[in-house]
């Protein structure tokens, strides 16, 4: 076995398959008080997906052009940017000092420090406390946590998967900006990508989604504000259109990042014909599940435990609850310290707010996608909440009359939503639009998770001129919705 344990070891109190922010997070809050060992099992590079293929590399690409794009909307600004572009190596080469080179020597350090061992291979739940990996078996004394992240979706259209289509891999590693690029689904990883693409230089962008709007599982204003914005920057968004066929005659893979093969053609559903030279499958992703022995439908209950077997946890992306690293750490923490406290004879705590817990489950994932405009989420839509039986009320505002964002740029466009429920008169969600929300969203996210009354909220003066202005906006509206109502009845 390569890493950094001895070949000869076989038990540790803790296994951890996959060493994503989930993964090795769950290690560290299983081990740090405790006095557990563990050891992290990771194929590739130790760290995950995020901070190498995903979330570090594509904002590093994106953070560039919203300075451009905020610059170009503020006058004594503008006149110096005049048509000026980005330097494509320069953003490049930023990335790739993000991501360091792609090299995981500062993870496998950090588990180190911690006390983590890691090993290099491919995990594998064989049995109760063991996992095969490299041939050999090893045990776990107290639990084995599956934290093996997802994989992209490729839709089964006849020769998409033989074009050898980019990934989200091919698409944050990019190193040769392809000139025509079709993008399949309008989702996180499209918007954003078709935001950095669009700005690296790719001259023709066509986007297709199947269902009738961008963001679907977001507010609707979300996903018309982020269309008009990339339909204004030149992309060709289409709704309800996905892609009937494809054929490719010449297909290479030279690495991640760089265009596999010659021009494809590719018929859509409407029945258009493209030529291409690239297509970016982001259609969604799935639990990378069986490869790691875990069934291809599971369940996990508040504790993380996978189908009711304490001492077998599946957190992040895995887990199937969401695809987000700050939500995968939290399910690290929640697990690690259930696993620490049964480990050490400690009974689980069942107050309120308690940390062996998952309350994410009950509604409170907050997100933030980093499009021009940014769209920030915190809780539940009012879809997702009538979905949930919730009585719900709602309250938008405009943001371009707020201060904050007047000052920003010349022209701020944004809209702000809140989800109240009837019953409670709490927050259930917020949606925030345009520039620099990303920041705004915590805000609510505390209110949803604390369960603030909008009554508390009224005196939480955000300050001026600031965006969390739209708080007051937001409220004095709700304020004139419910009079409106009561002089009425
Ligand atoms: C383009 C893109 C941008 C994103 N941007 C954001 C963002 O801005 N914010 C955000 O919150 N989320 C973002 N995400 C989602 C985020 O990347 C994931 O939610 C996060 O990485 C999940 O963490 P994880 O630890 O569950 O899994 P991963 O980070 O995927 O790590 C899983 C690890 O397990 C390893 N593994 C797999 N199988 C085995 C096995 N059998 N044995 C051992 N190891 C194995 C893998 O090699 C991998 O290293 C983005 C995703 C994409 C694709
Ligand atoms: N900023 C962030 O937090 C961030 C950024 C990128 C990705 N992510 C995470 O990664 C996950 C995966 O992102 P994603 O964009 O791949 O998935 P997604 O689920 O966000 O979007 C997939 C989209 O593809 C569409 N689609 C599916 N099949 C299609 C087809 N055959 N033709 C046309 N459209 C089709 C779906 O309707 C959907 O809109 C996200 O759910 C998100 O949690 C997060």
């Amino acid at each position: 076995m390569t890493g950094t344990v001895n070949p000869d070891r076989a038990e540790w109190d803790v296994v951890v398959i996959g060493t994503g922010p989930a993964g090795e997070t769950a290690a560290l809050y299983a081990t740090r008080f405790s006095g557990l060992d563990a050891v992290m099992i990771e194929p590739e590079l130790v760290g995950g997906e995020c901070p190498f293929w995903a979330c570090v590399p594509s904002k590093a690409l994106l953070a560039p052009e919203h300075l451009l794009s905020a610059g170009r909307d503020l006058g004594g600004v503008r006149e110096l940017l005049a048509d000026r572009h980005l330097d494509v190596e320069g953003v490049l080469r930023r990335r790739d000092a993000l991501v360091d080179h792609y090299d995981d020597t500062g993870f496998v350090g950090t588990a180190l420090s911690w006390g983590v061992d890691v090993i290099r291979g491919k995990g594998r739940v064989t049995g109760e406390k063991t996992v095969e990996v490299n041939g050999r078996t090893i045990r776990a004394r107290h639990a084995v946590v599956v934290a093996t992240g997802s994989v992209p979706y490729c839709p089964d259209n006849p020769g998409l998967a033989e074009a050898r289509p980019w990934f989200s891999r091919d698409v944050t590693a990019v190193r040769e900006v392809p000139r025509r690029l079709l993008i399949v689904g309008g989702g996180l990883v499209a918007c954003e990508s078709a935001t950095w693409l669009r700005a690296l230089g790719a001259v023709q962008i066509t986007m297709v989604e199947r269902s009738d709007r961008l963001l679907p599982s977001q507010e609707p204003f979300a996903g018309v504000a982020v269309a008009d914005s990339l339909r204004a920057s030149g992309v060709d968004v289409r709704l309800r259109e996905s892609v009937e066929r494809v054929s490719r005659e010449i297909v290479t893979d030279a690495g991640a990042g760089l265009v596999h093969g010659g021009p494809a053609v590719v018929l859509l559903a409407g029945g258009e014909e493209l030529v291409v030279d690239e297509i970016l499958v982001a259609a969604g992703r799935r639990p990378a599940s069986t490869a790691a022995g875990l069934p291809e439908r599971f369940t996990v209950d508040e504790h993380l435990n996978v189908d009711g077997h304490p001492w077998l946890y599946a957190v992040g992306d895995v887990s199937g609850e969401s695809y987000l690293t700050h939500i995968g750490k939290y399910q690290g923490r929640v697990a690690g310290e259930v696993i620490a406290a049964r480990a050490t004879g400690a009974a689980l705590d069942e107050t309120p707010f308690n940390r062996h817990t998952d309350r994410i489950r009950a509604g409170s994932v907050a997100q933030v996608i980093f499009t021009d405009p940014e769209v920030g989420v915190a809780g539940l839509t009012e879809a997702a909440a009538l979905a949930r039986g919730h009585d719900v009320e709602t309250v938008e505002t405009d943001l371009s009359q707020v201060y904050g964002g007047r000052v920003q740029r010349d022209h701020y466009r944004g809209r702000a939503k809140l989800v109240v429920d009837r019953r409670t008169d709490t927050l259930l969600g917020a949606t925030f639009v345009g520039t620099n929300i990303a920041e705004l969203t915590h805000s609510a996210t505390v209110a949803v998770t604390a369960g603030v009354p909008v009554r508390a909220l009224w005196h939480a003066i955000g300050s001026f001129p600031t965006l969390s202005e739209v708080w007051s906006y937001l409220l004095e509206a709700l304020d004139t919705q419910r009079m409106a109502w009561t002089s009425r009845s």
